[in-house]
């Protein structure tokens, strides 16, 4: 809605002033930033100088500890009040420029007076009025702005819920501390806003959305009642996003007890935490442990000299394998069986029956020499009361080995001893000589009291082997759950057991054997985690889950995902394409995770790609689950044949210099595996000078045309896409779908399809 000229000229101007404001209150703190830091830095030099030291006299002591514990004091009371200006002016630096971007007038209930409120990144108060110029968007009132059109409206504080009428809703646009426009809006925020923000080119980084959050994304980065919330969003309905404004809110709301320590945001690659890395710091937030789940599991199984697989080479496999493989069929089966709830079960009972009996040692030994055998070790630490937690018993046991150790290194020290003044060589006098062997004695005992500590000496390995090479116990552990061997056992068995004995651990067998390790160590449990968000979450097993909720017993779970991009073995095992297979997919978190709160949001508006290409993608899933577009159109997508290899490459190419000369910042060909990419990037690299190829290695990416598969093109988005080659041939097979169905939703605006021989069936659908 247009403003008044008179009306516009109060904002322009308050605009201005506001910014005077903050232009001098950043002066102020630059100064007292530069005072405090002379301050500081005096106070170190003159630490020691102030401080008289009489070490004669018993009470001069205690006078010199008190005084020097005072001086510390001062110091770090300067330190910190030098840290918090900083800070504030960190802040004030990265809002100076807009300082806020929507404003809300509020009537309490009762109240005469319509309250005027300017929402911004920061939180700003007049230091002379006490005013409240700005208020933070994560402010309980700043969510009238997200969730109420005019009219009646409610907001929740910690102590109660206020309500009144919301009276006007307005938004900014402020560029170098200049308004630029304003306008008022109705029943959503900012249409208009929104199109412009969408409208825009798709760069290598991910920004916040702050000024356009829609209500019920508001909803999931505001939720702190329900400790398991599941967000079941359509591609490009602002998951992600959603996730890292969750992120920064929490961040404020209980900035006096949480720290960016106390979170984990598990992300599908390093291309993609890449991706994201930028948002946080846009809204003034310390980024925060991101990590992937692989990273997880290659730290916790560095020491057991294992080739670990990656996910995406178990997908690459499932990708290319074919059915008529004996060898391919059977990894299915097993993937199937280890990422289920019936396997976990069955790890759960291991850990219980190996507290009466069975857990595996090693020999503890130096060169030839065995100094502990594995018999003893287990002795001991069996003959500990099994009251006990594993473990206890295995912090007791690796104890008693450290004691083992030192007395076998005084031992070591006294030989070393005894030969240097027998040999000739060694010149030194006798305390040189002692002090020499000493630390040689350390040195050669040190590795072995590492691995003491690092219970180094369980075979965890070989008691997940174990479960392979014996049915029995297998069998026997199943019991407790009531379930039976999975019909294809002996492929199963036989296929992991080979490959765990060739020392190869696959993707699947990973998290199983962390889980057991955590169980037979005792250190499973992660206490100072209290918010773990999981992006993509349909990627991950129900196995995965069960594992996570016991890592993190004291935290809160946020699980974001789209079951229609589930493109994982065991999300296509056990979920067809219809609707009903998603949900019960998806429902099996809820399931596992049923005794705590949980809350199920769905997500059903696409913000990312045109309405165009949206009907385009959702022919993909019959079925699926459903997805508006918001109303941006453009043109619709190009589906083109190409009659062989030479003319797709040219075809390909030719499109992909169009839509960079036409203005695309970032064109993307998406092909379906690492093989057909390899393979296109071949034929396509003569013809397209500077084309990118992007692999699991990847860590960054620049804007401008690259090529990728379609599994390391997830979360991501590109202003134009090109999908390599949507024949029969490549997609077919229901294990494809999602995937293709993935590759299409990452456009924003263009999306052009080309083909060889047949077009895939999943198009052929109306
Ligand atoms: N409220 C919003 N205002 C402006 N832009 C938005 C909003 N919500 C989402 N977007 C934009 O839509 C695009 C998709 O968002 P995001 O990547 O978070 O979606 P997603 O649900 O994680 O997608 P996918 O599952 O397909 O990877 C991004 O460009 C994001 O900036």
């Amino acid at each position: 809605m247009p403003i008044e000229n008179e009306e516009r000229e109060r904002e322009t101007q308050r605009v201005a002033s506001v910014r005077a404001n903050i232009q001098q209150r950043i002066e102020e703190l630059r100064q007292t930033v530069d005072e405090r830091r002379s301050e500081a830095t005096a106070i170190g030099r003159s630490f020691w100088d102030d401080i008289s030291v009489n070490a004669d006299n018993a009470d001069d002591l205690i006078e010199t500890a008190a005084s020097m514990a005072q001086q510390e004091h001062v110091l770090q009371g300067q330190e910190r009040s030098y840290r918090l200006a900083q800070d504030a002016l960190r802040k004030l630096q990265r809002v100076v420029d807009a300082p806020y971007f929507s404003r809300i007038d509020f009537k309490e209930r009762g109240e005469q007076e319509r309250e005027k409120i300017y929402i911004g990144l920061t939180s700003f108060i007049d230091a002379k009025t006490d005013e409240i110029l700005i208020y933070d968007w994560r402010a309980p009132i700043a969510s009238l702005f997200y969730d109420y059109p005019p009219g009646p409206a409610t907001y929740r504080t910690p102590e109660m819920d206020v309500s009144g009428e919301l009276m006007l809703k307005r938004q900014y646009i402020i560029k170098a501390g200049v308004l630029q426009d304003v306008f008022d809006t109705g029943i959503s925020i900012g249409d208009e806003m929104l199109q412009q923000m969408l409208s825009r080119s798709a760069d290598e980084k991910m920004h916040s959305i702050v000024t356009t959050i829609q209500r019920e994304q508001n909803q999931i980065i505001r939720d702190d009642r329900h400790k398991v919330l599941v967000v079941q969003g359509a591609a490009g309905s602002g998951k992600t996003s959603v996730a890292l404004q969750r992120i920064a809110y929490l961040l404020y709301k209980y900035r006096t007890t949480l720290s960016a320590d106390n979170m984990i945001l598990f992300s599908p690659n390093s291309l993609f935490s890449d991706y994201v890395s930028h948002v946080l710091p846009e809204l003034g937030e310390a980024t925060m442990q991101q990590t992937t789940f692989q990273d997880y599991l290659t730290h916790k199984l560095s020491d057991m000299g294992l080739t670990l697989e990656d996910p995406y080479d178990q997908l690459e496999f499932i990708l290319t394998g074919t059915d008529q493989d004996p060898a391919y069929a059977a990894r299915l089966q097993s993937i199937h069986y280890k990422t289920s709830a019936a396997f976990l079960s069955v790890i759960e009972a291991y850990g219980e029956k190996l507290k009466n009996g069975g857990i595996r040692f090693l020999d503890l030994s130096v060169g030839k020499k065995v100094l502990i055998t594995a018999d003893e070790l287990s002795e001991r630490f069996y003959s500990k009361s099994s009251i006990l937690a594993l473990g206890e018993r295995m912090e007791q046991l690796s104890e008693w080995m450290l004691e083992k150790l030192d007395e076998f290194q005084a031992d070591v020290q006294k030989r070393f001893y005894r030969k240097m003044v027998r040999e000739p060589k060694y010149l030194g006098t006798e305390p040189e000589m002692k002090k020499m062997s000493k630390v040689k004695a350390h040195k050669a005992i040190a590795p072995l009291k590492e691995k003491a500590r690092k219970l180094a000496y369980v075979d965890v390995l070989g008691m997940y082997q174990d479960l392979y090479t014996n049915s029995e116990l297998h069998q026997e552990l199943m019991h407790h759950s009531e379930q039976r061997l999975p019909a294809a056992w002996d492929t199963i068995s036989t296929f992991t057991a080979d490959a765990l004995a060739g020392g190869m651990l696959h993707y699947e067998d990973a998290t199983p054997l962390v889980y057991l390790k955590g169980l037979v160590e005792g250190q499973l449990r992660v206490g100072t985690i209290r918010y773990c968000l999981v992006d993509e979450a349909q990627d991950y097993s129900p196995f995965h889950y069960a594992y996570l909720k016991k890592l993190f017993p004291r935290a809160r779970f946020t699980l974001l995902g789209d079951w229609n991009q589930g493109i994982f073995t065991h999300a296509n095992a056990s979920s067809s394409t219809d609707g009903e297979g998603q949900t019960s997919e998806y429902s099996s978190i809820s399931e596992l995770m049923k005794e705590d709160e949980t809350e199920t949001i769905r997500l059903v508006k696409s913000y990312r790609s045109t309405r165009e290409i949206v009907d385009f993608a959702s022919r993909v899933l019959p079925g699926g689950e459903p997805i508006e577009p918001f109303s941006r159109s453009g043109e619709a997508p190009r589906v083109l044949r190409a009659a062989d290899e030479t003319e797709l490459s040219r075809l390909v190419a030719e499109a992909a210099k169009a839509r960079r000369d036409g203005g695309a910042s970032s064109v993307a060909i998406i092909c379906k595996t690492e093989r057909e990419t390899r393979s296109a990037h071949d034929s396509l690299k003569p013809l397209l000078p500077g084309l990118a190829r992007i692999t699991k290695e990847t860590l960054h990416y620049e804007a401008g045309v690259m090529i990728l598969p379609a599994y390391l093109a997830k979360g991501l988005e590109f202003d134009a896409v090109i999908l390599y080659d949507a024949g029969a041939a490549v997609y077919a097979e229901a294990k494809e779908r999602k995937l293709f169905y993935t590759a299409c939703t990452r456009a924003l605006h263009h999306l052009d399809v080309f083909y060889l021989g047949e077009l895939t069936p999943f198009l052929l659908n109306k």
